[in-house]
Protein backbone atom coordinates (compact mmCIF):
# COMPACT_ATOMS: atom_id res chain seq x y z
CA UNK A 1 0.00 0.00 0.00
CA UNK A 2 1.41 3.47 -0.94
CA UNK A 3 0.84 4.45 2.46
CA UNK A 4 4.43 2.82 3.16
CA UNK A 5 5.94 5.13 0.25
CA UNK A 6 4.01 8.41 1.68
CA UNK A 7 5.24 7.28 5.13
CA UNK A 8 9.35 7.76 4.00
CA UNK A 9 8.54 10.60 2.21
CA UNK A 10 6.16 12.46 3.83
CA UNK A 11 2.81 14.04 3.39
CA UNK A 12 2.16 18.32 4.04
CA UNK A 13 -1.14 19.15 4.69
CA UNK A 14 -1.52 23.02 3.61
CA UNK A 15 -4.96 24.00 6.09
CA UNK A 16 -6.24 21.34 8.28
CA UNK A 17 -9.54 22.84 9.47
CA UNK A 18 -12.85 20.31 9.23
CA UNK A 19 -11.84 18.39 5.60
CA UNK A 20 -8.14 17.88 6.40
CA UNK A 21 -8.99 16.98 10.10
CA UNK A 22 -11.20 14.51 8.74
CA UNK A 23 -8.71 13.04 6.02
CA UNK A 24 -6.16 13.04 8.15
CA UNK A 25 -7.97 11.36 11.28
CA UNK A 26 -8.72 8.29 8.51
CA UNK A 27 -4.81 8.32 7.47
CA UNK A 28 -3.62 8.18 11.01
CA UNK A 29 -6.04 5.18 12.06
CA UNK A 30 -4.82 3.31 8.79
CA UNK A 31 -1.33 3.91 9.32
CA UNK A 32 0.34 7.16 8.75
CA UNK A 33 3.00 8.01 10.70
CA UNK A 34 2.64 11.12 12.70
CA UNK A 35 6.38 12.20 12.19
CA UNK A 36 6.05 11.69 8.11
CA UNK A 37 2.77 14.43 8.06
CA UNK A 38 3.76 17.90 7.91
CA UNK A 39 0.88 20.22 8.99
CA UNK A 40 0.48 23.97 8.42
CA UNK A 41 -1.94 26.21 9.35
CA UNK A 42 -2.27 29.23 11.08
CA UNK A 43 -5.03 28.43 13.55
CA UNK A 44 -4.39 24.67 14.80
CA UNK A 45 -7.22 23.10 16.12
CA UNK A 46 -6.26 21.46 20.35
CA UNK A 47 -6.31 17.81 18.33
CA UNK A 48 -3.90 18.89 16.35
CA UNK A 49 -1.61 20.59 18.99
CA UNK A 50 -2.09 16.89 20.59
CA UNK A 51 -0.83 14.99 18.09
CA UNK A 52 2.52 17.94 17.86
CA UNK A 53 2.94 16.34 21.31
CA UNK A 54 3.54 13.07 19.61
CA UNK A 55 5.19 14.22 16.53
CA UNK A 56 3.28 15.33 14.19
CA UNK A 57 5.00 18.80 12.28
CA UNK A 58 2.85 21.61 13.26
CA UNK A 59 4.06 24.64 11.39
CA UNK A 60 7.57 23.73 11.00
CA UNK A 61 9.84 24.40 7.96
CA UNK A 62 8.79 22.09 4.80
CA UNK A 63 10.40 18.99 3.63
CA UNK A 64 12.45 19.51 0.25
CA UNK A 65 10.74 16.50 -1.62
CA UNK A 66 7.40 14.64 -0.04
CA UNK A 67 5.55 12.42 -1.98
CA UNK A 68 2.65 14.09 -1.30
CA UNK A 69 1.32 17.75 -0.64
CA UNK A 70 -2.09 18.69 -0.36
CA UNK A 71 -3.71 21.21 -0.33
CA UNK A 72 -7.24 22.05 2.10
CA UNK A 73 -7.98 25.63 2.81
CA UNK A 74 -10.87 27.57 1.62
CA UNK A 75 -11.09 28.64 -2.37
CA UNK A 76 -11.06 32.28 -0.70
CA UNK A 77 -7.77 31.89 0.95
CA UNK A 78 -6.23 30.11 -2.11
CA UNK A 79 -4.46 33.45 -3.07
CA UNK A 80 -2.71 33.23 0.33
CA UNK A 81 -1.18 29.98 1.02
CA UNK A 82 -0.61 28.36 -2.56
CA UNK A 83 2.85 30.12 -2.81
CA UNK A 84 3.91 28.49 0.44
CA UNK A 85 4.14 25.45 -1.99
CA UNK A 86 6.01 27.09 -4.93
CA UNK A 87 9.30 24.95 -4.43
CA UNK A 88 6.95 21.95 -5.26
CA UNK A 89 6.00 23.00 -8.66
CA UNK A 90 7.60 20.90 -11.50
CA UNK A 91 9.22 18.82 -9.00
CA UNK A 92 9.05 15.16 -7.75
CA UNK A 93 5.64 15.64 -5.62
CA UNK A 94 2.61 14.74 -5.81
CA UNK A 95 0.23 18.53 -5.62
CA UNK A 96 -3.39 17.68 -4.26
CA UNK A 97 -6.04 20.03 -4.04
CA UNK A 98 -9.36 19.55 -2.54
CA UNK A 99 -11.01 23.07 -2.18
CA UNK A 100 -13.92 23.58 -4.13
CA UNK A 101 -14.40 25.35 -7.18
CA UNK A 102 -10.24 26.27 -8.01
CA UNK A 103 -9.68 25.31 -11.47
CA UNK A 104 -6.70 23.11 -11.82
CA UNK A 105 -5.45 26.19 -14.45
CA UNK A 106 -5.18 28.57 -11.11
CA UNK A 107 -2.58 25.74 -9.32
CA UNK A 108 -0.70 26.06 -12.48
CA UNK A 109 -0.32 29.15 -12.80
CA UNK A 110 1.25 30.00 -9.78
CA UNK A 111 2.73 26.44 -9.48
CA UNK A 112 3.54 26.12 -13.01
CA UNK A 113 2.46 23.85 -15.78
CA UNK A 114 5.25 21.27 -15.62
CA UNK A 115 3.48 20.55 -11.78
CA UNK A 116 1.59 17.47 -11.17
CA UNK A 117 -1.84 18.07 -9.55
CA UNK A 118 -4.80 16.07 -8.62
CA UNK A 119 -8.17 18.26 -8.06
CA UNK A 120 -10.28 15.91 -5.70
CA UNK A 121 -13.88 16.28 -3.92
CA UNK A 122 -13.54 14.35 -0.88
CA UNK A 123 -16.39 14.21 1.75
CA UNK A 124 -16.17 14.60 5.51
CA UNK A 125 -17.13 11.03 6.41
CA UNK A 126 -13.70 10.08 5.44
CA UNK A 127 -13.55 10.92 9.23
CA UNK A 128 -14.72 7.17 9.99
CA UNK A 129 -13.64 5.86 6.21
CA UNK A 130 -16.75 5.94 4.44
CA UNK A 131 -16.18 9.23 2.70
CA UNK A 132 -16.24 8.86 -1.41
CA UNK A 133 -13.86 11.30 -3.13
CA UNK A 134 -13.66 11.94 -7.27
CA UNK A 135 -10.34 12.46 -8.21
CA UNK A 136 -9.38 14.12 -11.91
CA UNK A 137 -5.61 14.76 -12.53
CA UNK A 138 -3.83 17.29 -15.00
CA UNK A 139 -1.98 16.74 -18.20
CA UNK A 140 1.19 16.47 -15.81
CA UNK A 141 -0.46 14.12 -13.77
CA UNK A 142 0.97 10.25 -14.80
CA UNK A 143 -0.77 7.02 -13.98
CA UNK A 144 1.28 6.57 -10.87
CA UNK A 145 0.14 9.80 -9.70
CA UNK A 146 -3.56 9.00 -9.81
CA UNK A 147 -2.67 5.42 -8.40
CA UNK A 148 -1.24 7.38 -5.48
CA UNK A 149 -3.99 9.96 -5.15
CA UNK A 150 -6.47 7.09 -5.30
CA UNK A 151 -4.54 4.74 -2.77
CA UNK A 152 -4.09 7.56 -0.12
CA UNK A 153 -8.11 8.53 -0.93
CA UNK A 154 -9.24 5.09 -0.68
CA UNK A 155 -7.93 4.57 3.00
CA UNK A 156 -10.87 7.20 4.03
CA UNK A 157 -13.48 5.43 1.81
CA UNK A 158 -14.64 4.88 -2.02
CA UNK A 159 -12.73 6.66 -4.94
CA UNK A 160 -14.08 7.60 -8.07
CA UNK A 161 -12.78 8.77 -12.05
CA UNK A 162 -13.86 11.22 -13.45
CA UNK A 163 -13.64 11.97 -17.37
CA UNK A 164 -12.44 15.46 -17.16
CA UNK A 165 -12.65 19.02 -14.97
CA UNK A 166 -16.02 19.94 -15.91
CA UNK A 167 -17.78 17.30 -13.31
CA UNK A 168 -15.96 18.29 -10.87
CA UNK A 169 -18.70 21.12 -9.56
CA UNK A 170 -21.70 18.65 -10.10
CA UNK A 171 -19.53 16.57 -7.74
CA UNK A 172 -19.21 18.94 -5.35
CA UNK A 173 -22.74 19.55 -5.54
CA UNK A 174 -23.95 16.35 -5.22
CA UNK A 175 -21.28 14.03 -2.43
CA UNK A 176 -19.14 17.30 -1.55
CA UNK A 177 -21.31 19.19 0.07
CA UNK A 178 -24.19 16.34 0.26
CA UNK A 179 -23.17 15.37 4.01
CA UNK A 180 -25.04 18.31 5.23
CA UNK A 181 -28.36 17.71 3.19
CA UNK A 182 -28.65 14.32 5.23
CA UNK A 183 -27.45 16.04 8.19
CA UNK A 184 -30.21 18.66 7.58
CA UNK A 185 -32.75 16.14 6.99
CA UNK A 186 -32.05 14.39 10.62
CA UNK A 187 -32.55 18.20 12.18
CA UNK A 188 -35.85 18.71 9.97
CA UNK A 189 -37.33 14.77 10.63
CA UNK A 190 -36.69 15.17 14.07
CA UNK A 191 -38.21 18.79 14.57
CA UNK A 192 -41.14 16.99 12.43
CA UNK A 193 -41.87 14.42 15.03
CA UNK A 194 -41.72 17.03 17.76
CA UNK A 195 -44.38 18.68 16.40
CA UNK A 196 -46.10 15.66 16.23
CA UNK A 197 -45.37 15.51 20.22
CA UNK A 198 -42.45 13.72 20.75
CA UNK A 199 -40.02 15.07 23.38
CA UNK A 200 -37.20 16.65 21.75
CA UNK A 201 -34.61 14.17 22.30
CA UNK A 202 -36.44 10.95 21.60
CA UNK A 203 -37.69 12.55 18.08
CA UNK A 204 -33.50 13.29 17.39
CA UNK A 205 -32.72 9.72 18.93
CA UNK A 206 -35.48 8.42 16.73
CA UNK A 207 -34.45 10.37 13.71
CA UNK A 208 -30.33 10.01 13.98
CA UNK A 209 -30.70 6.35 13.90
CA UNK A 210 -33.45 6.13 11.11
CA UNK A 211 -31.24 7.82 8.73
CA UNK A 212 -28.27 5.68 9.70
CA UNK A 213 -29.79 2.67 9.70
CA UNK A 214 -31.80 3.24 6.24
CA UNK A 215 -27.99 4.39 5.48
CA UNK A 216 -26.23 1.53 6.14
CA UNK A 217 -29.20 -0.76 4.43
CA UNK A 218 -28.61 1.21 1.35
CA UNK A 219 -24.67 0.95 1.15
CA UNK A 220 -25.30 -3.34 2.13
CA UNK A 221 -28.14 -4.16 0.16
CA UNK A 222 -27.90 -5.25 -3.27
CA UNK A 223 -31.34 -3.46 -4.15
CA UNK A 224 -31.93 -0.49 -5.82
CA UNK A 225 -32.90 3.17 -3.55
CA UNK A 226 -36.29 2.80 -5.72
CA UNK A 227 -36.27 -0.83 -4.48
CA UNK A 228 -35.92 -0.17 -0.76
CA UNK A 229 -38.39 2.87 -0.72
CA UNK A 230 -41.27 0.23 -2.71
CA UNK A 231 -40.15 -2.53 0.61
CA UNK A 232 -41.06 0.47 3.25
CA UNK A 233 -44.23 1.71 1.91
CA UNK A 234 -47.23 -0.37 2.51
CA UNK A 235 -50.11 0.57 -0.52
CA UNK A 236 -52.39 2.89 1.25
CA UNK A 237 -50.51 3.14 4.73
CA UNK A 238 -48.72 5.52 6.50
CA UNK A 239 -45.31 5.54 3.96
CA UNK A 240 -47.55 6.53 0.83
CA UNK A 241 -49.24 9.29 2.99
CA UNK A 242 -45.82 10.61 3.42
CA UNK A 243 -44.77 9.92 0.08
CA UNK A 244 -47.46 11.96 -1.03
CA UNK A 245 -46.07 14.72 -0.07
CA UNK A 246 -42.47 13.85 -0.53
CA UNK A 247 -42.66 12.77 -4.51
CA UNK A 248 -44.50 15.78 -5.15
CA UNK A 249 -43.73 17.12 -8.38
CA UNK A 250 -43.87 20.74 -7.71
CA UNK A 251 -42.95 20.36 -4.28
CA UNK A 252 -41.49 17.52 -3.21
CA UNK A 253 -37.84 16.26 -3.06
CA UNK A 254 -37.19 16.18 -6.36
CA UNK A 255 -37.99 19.63 -7.27
CA UNK A 256 -36.46 20.82 -3.97
CA UNK A 257 -32.73 19.22 -4.88
CA UNK A 258 -32.76 19.64 -7.87
CA UNK A 259 -32.67 23.57 -6.68
CA UNK A 260 -30.52 23.28 -4.22
CA UNK A 261 -27.58 20.91 -6.05
CA UNK A 262 -27.92 23.26 -8.69
CA UNK A 263 -27.50 25.78 -6.31
CA UNK A 264 -24.07 24.26 -4.44
CA UNK A 265 -23.15 23.35 -8.42
CA UNK A 266 -23.10 27.40 -9.58
CA UNK A 267 -21.40 28.63 -6.19
CA UNK A 268 -18.73 26.01 -7.04
CA UNK A 269 -18.45 27.98 -10.55
CA UNK A 270 -18.93 31.43 -9.03
CA UNK A 271 -15.77 30.03 -6.46
CA UNK A 272 -13.65 28.84 -9.78
CA UNK A 273 -13.86 31.95 -11.46
N1 LIG B 1 -15.90 20.76 4.81
C1 LIG B 1 -16.24 19.90 3.85
O1 LIG B 1 -17.15 19.08 4.00
C2 LIG B 1 -15.48 19.88 2.54
C3 LIG B 1 -14.55 20.86 2.24
N2 LIG B 1 -13.88 20.82 1.05
C4 LIG B 1 -12.88 21.84 0.75
O2 LIG B 1 -11.89 21.76 1.75
C5 LIG B 1 -11.32 23.04 1.95
C6 LIG B 1 -11.30 23.37 3.43
O3 LIG B 1 -12.63 23.40 3.88
P1 LIG B 1 -12.94 23.24 5.44
O4 LIG B 1 -12.01 22.24 6.02
O5 LIG B 1 -14.38 23.03 5.54
O6 LIG B 1 -12.56 24.70 5.95
P2 LIG B 1 -11.95 25.12 7.34
O7 LIG B 1 -12.13 26.58 7.46
O8 LIG B 1 -12.50 24.23 8.43
O9 LIG B 1 -10.39 24.78 7.17
C7 LIG B 1 -9.51 25.59 6.46
C8 LIG B 1 -8.22 25.68 7.26
O10 LIG B 1 -7.28 26.40 6.51
C9 LIG B 1 -6.49 27.15 7.42
N3 LIG B 1 -5.78 28.23 6.71
C10 LIG B 1 -6.22 29.48 6.41
N4 LIG B 1 -5.25 30.17 5.76
C11 LIG B 1 -4.19 29.33 5.64
C12 LIG B 1 -2.90 29.46 5.08
N5 LIG B 1 -2.50 30.59 4.48
N6 LIG B 1 -2.06 28.40 5.15
C13 LIG B 1 -2.45 27.24 5.73
N7 LIG B 1 -3.69 27.07 6.28
C14 LIG B 1 -4.53 28.09 6.24
C15 LIG B 1 -7.48 27.65 8.44
O11 LIG B 1 -6.85 28.02 9.66
C16 LIG B 1 -8.39 26.42 8.60
O12 LIG B 1 -7.97 25.57 9.65
C17 LIG B 1 -12.14 24.04 1.15
O13 LIG B 1 -11.43 24.40 0.00
C18 LIG B 1 -13.39 23.28 0.79
O14 LIG B 1 -13.91 23.66 -0.45
C19 LIG B 1 -14.06 19.82 0.15
C20 LIG B 1 -14.96 18.83 0.40
C21 LIG B 1 -15.78 18.80 1.59
O1 LIG C 1 -19.26 24.18 1.39
C1 LIG C 1 -18.23 24.10 0.70
O2 LIG C 1 -17.92 25.03 -0.08
C2 LIG C 1 -17.35 22.88 0.81
C3 LIG C 1 -17.21 22.16 -0.48
C4 LIG C 1 -18.00 20.91 -0.34
C5 LIG C 1 -18.35 20.87 1.07
N1 LIG C 1 -17.95 21.93 1.70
Amino acid sequence: MQLEQINRRGLVLLGCGKMGSAMLEGWLSRGLALNATWVNDPNPSPWLKGLANRGLRLNADLPENPAVALIAVKPQMMGEALPALRSYGGGDTLVMTVAAGTTIATYESVLGQATRIVRAMPNTPAAVGRGITAIIGNAQATAEDLDLAEALLSAVGQVVRLEGEHQMDAVTAVSGSGPAYVFHLIEALAAAGEAEGLPADLSMQLARATVCGAGELAARSPETAAQLRINVTSPGGTTAAALGVLMDAESGFPALLRRAVHAAAERGRELGK
